[in-house]
């Protein structure tokens, strides 16, 4: 780059990364929506992507605290309410229990964290450590891997509905919302970003922590692969029931 590019022709940018790195193009994700997963599997995806989830609002915290005023912060605090609730049993972590315990994983366990594989630990924490130590407009492009989740949601939620039948539309309620949800987040952040990423520095800065956090995403479906499709579970890791 010799001049920085226009807002529009860094939103191109972006979005060119999403299309080549998303985790919609993981075979893990393609085998699940195909119904090619053994119950076991879908097991070990929700029970892994819980520490995901429950770490989620915890980074949007470390976010929300840099943010310098009441508009900002209003707007990304409603990230921390969708995911927390208002109440107990309510918001996104209390949906995601509704597919473990469709899936039949004890909640206990599930929030032990005790059969997550290492990758999984590491990638999530790194997505942290990143919000965390990176500077406010690389935290915020880190969270645009959204703009592409209603391209997987409807895929995954349609697929799974439709080849595994103990998958309920009330087992799988976690992603309905986040198809609403998403879209307003992402729309927020896109804008934050193209109109703060104005130097060749930030703009590269922003298109790299899209990277990073797609290779995040990508991790956590690799570390699966290798363990339950592959065969290769770490000491300690969740072991499917076999019977
Ligand atoms: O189902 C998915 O494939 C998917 C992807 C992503 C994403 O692209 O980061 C998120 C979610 N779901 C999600 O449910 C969610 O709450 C979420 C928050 C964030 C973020 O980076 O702040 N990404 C995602």
């Amino acid at each position: 780059m010799t001049n920085p590019l226009t807002p529009d022709a860094l939103e191109a940018e972006l979005r060119k990364i999403g299309a080549e790195r998303y985790h919609n193009r993981h075979p893990l994700h393609k085998a699940m929506y195909a119904g090619n997963l053994t119950k076991g599997q879908l097991q070990a995806w929700a029970l892994n992507r819980y520490y995901y989830q429950a770490m989620i609002p915890v980074k949007d915290a470390l976010l929300l605290a840099r943010l310098p005023t009441p508009e900002l912060r209003r707007e990304w605090r409603r990230r921390i309410e969708d995911h927390d609730g208002h109440e107990p049993n309510t918001g996104g972590i209390a949906r995601w229990f509704k597919l473990t315990d469709g899936l039949g994983l004890d909640r206990d366990y599930v929030m032990s964290l005790k059969g997550l594989l290492p990758a999984t630990r590491f990638a999530v924490e790194a997505y942290v450590h990143f919000v965390r130590d990176r500077s406010l407009l690389a935290a915020i492009a880190s969270s645009l891997t959204e703009l592409f989740s209603p391209t997987i949601i409807p895929e995954r939620m349609e697929g799974m509905l439709k080849n595994y039948d103990f998958i309920s539309e009330d087992t799988m309620a976690y992603f309905k919302p986040r198809l609403t949800q998403a879209p307003r987040d992402s729309e927020f952040a896109l804008s934050y970003v193209k109109e703060h990423a104005t130097t060749i520095e930030q703009q590269q800065e922003v298109l790299q922590a899209l990277e990073f956090k797609c290779s995040v995403l990508w991790t956590l479906l690799d570390a699966l692969d290798y363990a339950y499709v592959e065969g290769n579970i770490p000491p300690g890791a969740f072991v499917p029931d076999r019977s």
